[in-house]
């Protein structure tokens, strides 16, 4: 469906920038995991970039809100259905697109699993693709879908390393801070924190309520090792 809403705040295009960090059928197989993100090859009939590279995505139907576009074109141009999208910004630079004036929104999603995608509707084709190769030639995607793809790359790899698990404590210590002895039970303590997106271990240390519930004022430490200022003081005074 090829509709511009002109005149209008909303959207004219979807874009989806579907990744997946599986890697030889071991979901999230650290540090082995390869982000690849799914790309489209654009039909020969397209009224641009006719068999170009380039995100899956096309016009909002009317009726139709940004999301539920893309959804309904990631289903129809590569034949995947995923369970979430979250939304990555909107893409309204002039000249973004030749035909004029036309306003994408973009969302995305992190797969653990690498299905295979069957191209359908205006797309010749749809693979998966090693996301740092997508990402480190800017012309080879149609539109301004490098910078999409950039911008989703930034917001996912940032929710994933946020949301990683957290490995054994390395070290525990308990601690004053500033002076003040914390509640009797409250503990600090290192922990490494392994990153989903590509396996790289950074070590933080923080306190750790008696409650278990609550963790907070986390520092984040060189990947050597070492301690924060709180774990050294602890050190010193023996507690
Ligand atoms: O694929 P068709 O429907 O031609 O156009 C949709 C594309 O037009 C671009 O502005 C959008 O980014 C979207 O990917």
């Amino acid at each position: 469906m090829n509709q511009m809403h002109t005149n209008s705040s909303e959207p004219d295009t979807a874009d989806i920038v579907l990744f997946t960090v599986h890697d030889d059928g071991a979901a999230l197989a650290w540090p082995r995991a390869r982000a690849q993100v799914l790309l489209v090859q654009r039909s020969w009939d397209s009224d641009a970039y006719p068999g170009a590279l380039a995100l899956p995505g096309g016009f909002v139907d009317d009726g139709e809100t940004s999301v539920q576009a893309a959804y309904r074109e990631l289903r129809e141009e590569t034949g995947l259905e995923v369970p979430t999208l979250t939304r990555v910004g909107r893409y309204d630079a002039p000249g973004r697109d030749p035909r004029g004036p036309v306003v994408s929104e973009a969302f995305t999603t992190v797969l653990s699993t690498m299905p295979q995608p069957t191209a359908g509707d205006d797309a010749r084709a749809a693979f998966w693709v090693p996301l740092h190769e997508a990402l480190s030639v800017p012309k080879v995607l149609a539109f301004d879908h490098h910078q999409i793809l950039t911008d989703a790359h930034t917001l996912v790899r940032d929710q994933l390393n946020q949301r990683c698990g957290w490995s054994t404590a390395a070290g525990w210590a308990r601690a004053e801070r500033g002076g003040r002895d914390m509640t009797n039970g409250n503990e600090w303590h290192l922990r490494r924190k392994k990153s989903m997106w590509d396996g790289s271990v950074t070590t933080w240390c923080g306190l750790r309520f008696e409650s278990g519930e609550h963790e907070s004022d986390f520092w984040h430490l060189p990947a050597t090792g070492g301690t924060c200022q709180a774990c050294q003081a602890a050190k010193r005074t023996g507690k």
